[in-house]
């Protein structure tokens, strides 16, 4: 299917080298040009990384896997850093310490075996580095074009279920987080910190799903708790045909917001380790969400955030954004 493809864009290529046009095009031109090509490409921009065929499958799929991007060295370190915050060595400002639900009220569950994510290190330099690591960026704008915002940070340290299935995370669309747009300018960047499969729970995506509309999200009805947050889909297809996307450490996925994926249960004895960035043009804008589904979301981000500032400051869905963004190449132009 990737072959065929890969086949018809060679011709559009093709013809549109014959009518003399420039197919080498740059973030702008991509897009003045889009109206003039017998298929338009959507979701990428030629910038000589992706290969034809690479293109052709984000378009199809939404998403894409490096295999071994980030090199081992980098892993252990962002591992070591991910310790010392686990263990208070260190305070860093902003950083959202989740525990998993089951176990968040537990006195006997210390220390990095209670943590079942980080959210927000974009003031930890040690991690932050992941989000300006040069052979990530240099895949994040094919989908972002040339200014580039990192706009959402995690580590997730999906911990052995405790019996409860707490570890699943639900089938979702990151878009329902985001107020700001368009979609086809936002790419998350996920990179396996150790093996991982369908036993400890890797990453279950609906290849095509990006190419549909935002979903409404809610929490699901799981007898054993969900953690906060952890919005799913109610009703997304159960016969799309799904995709386990068993990785290596160092091998990254790229994936579209749009895209439906989530995460089974960790079914082992070790905890599943993953970073990920989530990276938006600084061209993007702010969207009002008031009347939409994600109403839901923004609503309680306000909350949790009164709950932190207090009543005084309102801190709208739309800021809690804008001061997370990190400018980490280009122009902050808008973002
Ligand atoms: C695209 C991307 C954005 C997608 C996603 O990332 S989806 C997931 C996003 N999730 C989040 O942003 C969650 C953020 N988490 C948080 O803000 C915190 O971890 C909180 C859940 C608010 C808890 O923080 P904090 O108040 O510091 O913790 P405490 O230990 O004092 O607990 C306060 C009350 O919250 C409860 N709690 C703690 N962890 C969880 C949990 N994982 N799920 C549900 N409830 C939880 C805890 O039991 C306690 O409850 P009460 O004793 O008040 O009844
Ligand atoms: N009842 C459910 N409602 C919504 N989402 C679910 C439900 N059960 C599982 N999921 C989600 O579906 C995805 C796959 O979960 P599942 O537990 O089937 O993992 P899996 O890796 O496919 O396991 P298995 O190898 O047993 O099929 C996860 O995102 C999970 O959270
Ligand atoms: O690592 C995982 O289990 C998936 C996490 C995820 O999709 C998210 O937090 O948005
Ligand atoms: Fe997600
Ligand atoms: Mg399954």
């Amino acid at each position: 299917m990737a072959l065929r493809a890969a086949d018809r864009l060679k011709v559009v290529l093709n013809h549109l080298d014959r009518s003399g046009v420039n197919v080498r095009t740059s973030f702008t031109s991509a897009q003045n040009l889009s109206h003039h090509r017998p298929e338009a490409l959507q979701y990428t921009f030629d910038t000589d990384v992706l290969s034809p065929e690479q293109r052709l499958a984000y378009e199809e799929d939404g998403f894409i896997l490096i295999k071994n991007l980030v090199s081992e060295e980098d892993i252990n370190r962002f591992r070591k850093e991910f310790e010392r915050i686990c263990k208070r060595d260190v305070k860093i400002p902003g950083l959202v310490v989740m525990r998993d639900v089951s176990i968040a009220k537990s006195e006997f569950v210390q220390g990095e075996k209670a943590v079942t994510k980080l959210q927000d290190f974009q003031e930890d330099l040690e991690l932050f580095r992941y989000c300006t690591l040069p052979q990530i960026l240099k895949y994040v704008e094919c989908f972002t074009g040339p200014n580039i915002m990192a706009m959402h940070t995690m580590l997730i340290n999906k911990p052995p279920d405790t019996g409860k299935k707490t570890s699943r995370h639900p089938m979702h669309q990151d878009l329902h987080y985001f107020p700001f747009r368009p979609a086809d300018r936002i790419v998350c960047a996920w990179t396996a910190m150790e093996k991982v499969t369908r036993q400890n729970g890797c990453l279950v995506v609906l290849p095509g799903t990006h190419k549909g509309t935002l979903q409404e999200h809610n929490y699901p009805e799981w007898e054993g708790g969900v953690n906060k947050m952890y919005h799913g889909i109610r009703n997304y297809n159960p016969n799309h045909p799904r995709v386990h996307l068993e990785m290596e450490k160092g091998d990254t996925v790229f994936f579209h917001p749009l895209l439906i994926h989530g995460s089974g249960m960790n079914r082992t004895p070790g905890f599943r380790k993953a970073i990920s960035c989530h990276y938006a043009s600084a061209d993007c804008h702010y969207i009002d969400v008031e009347g939409t589904t994600q109403e839901n979301i923004s609503k309680e981000v306000e909350e949790l955030a009164r709950k932190r500032v207090g009543n005084d400051a309102t801190i709208s869905f739309q800021d809690s954004w804008a001061v997370r963004g990190r400018l980490v190449q280009g122009d902050r132009t808008s973002l």
